[in-house]
């Protein structure tokens, strides 16, 4: 994957003064939308971030040899949330400590993280800690992070239990899920989640009840775990 520099972000990827993403409603008809979010994956090299992205943009699973990424890499999807049009910014960054110095550069304009560690990786797990430090040093104080267990297909191979994730989580605060980036499972689940809640605290006025992210991954996970597919 190519090193994209951020001759890529425009106007629109700049935060307004109250920290709130942007509200744009002056593109061409071909690419219209009200509101820019950008979200950014992180995680130990070969958690399956690019496949995670894949999955969410083209419904497909990229199988076969892994092919690390090299810096950073965006994709762009938009979703209709309640009428409004929110263009997701989704930056797959690299793993592999060597291009952390070019990630950390893109840390301070992302308004969601999502943080995957793969749940065949005891590793990638333990490197939790390290990364949500560095969210700490790098991030905005107010961005949406969201812990990820991925490759959660893999039963046979696992060695995380999904409670661990959850304890986790619990300890950090952040919501928590496991997802598969082969089966689909959770992950616009995910993407959905960040970009409900960056939209209400763009659009929603004071005396809107407050958009829980908690409370609708909670919900949505009851839905699909009733269906079968948790
Ligand atoms: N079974 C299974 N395999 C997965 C899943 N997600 C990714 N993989 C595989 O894991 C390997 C690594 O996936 P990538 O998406 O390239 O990993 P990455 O986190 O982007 O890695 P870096 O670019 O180095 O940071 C590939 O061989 C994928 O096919 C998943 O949900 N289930």
């Amino acid at each position: 994957m190519s090193l994209r520099k951020s001759s890529h972000q425009t106007s629109a990827d700049t935060l307004n003064g109250d920290g709130k993403p942007p509200i744009n409603r002056s593109r061409s008809s071909s690419e219209l939308y009200d509101l820019t979010c950008k979200v950014m994956l992180i995680g130990d090299s070969g958690v399956g971030k690019t496949c995670f992205l894949v999955q969410f943009k083209d419904n497909a699973f990229l199988a076969g040899s892994f092919i690390a990424t090299v810096g950073i890499d965006f994709r762009n999807k938009v979703v209709v949330l309640d009428g409004v049009k929110v263009k997701l910014q989704i930056w797959d960054t690299a793993g592999q400590e060597r291009f952390r110095s070019v990630t950390h550069a893109y840390y301070r304009d992302a308004q969601a993280l999502l943080l995957l560690y793969d749940i065949t990786s005891k590793t990638s797990f333990d490197n939790i800690r390290a990364w949500l430090t560095e969210i700490h040093e790098y991030a905005q104080q107010n961005v949406v992070i969201m812990l990820l267990g991925n490759k959660a297909d893999m039963t046979g191979e696992r060695v995380i239990k999904r409670e661990e994730g959850e304890k986790l989580a619990r300890e950090y605060g952040v919501p928590f899920i496991e997802t598969s980036a082969k089966t689909g499972i959770n992950v616009e689940l995910a993407f959905m989640a960040v970009a409900k809640e960056l939209k209400h605290r763009s659009v929603n006025q004071p005396n809107e009840p407050k958009f829980q992210i908690h409370e609708y991954i909670e919900s949505q996970k009851k839905k699909s775990s009733c269906c079968g597919f948790v």
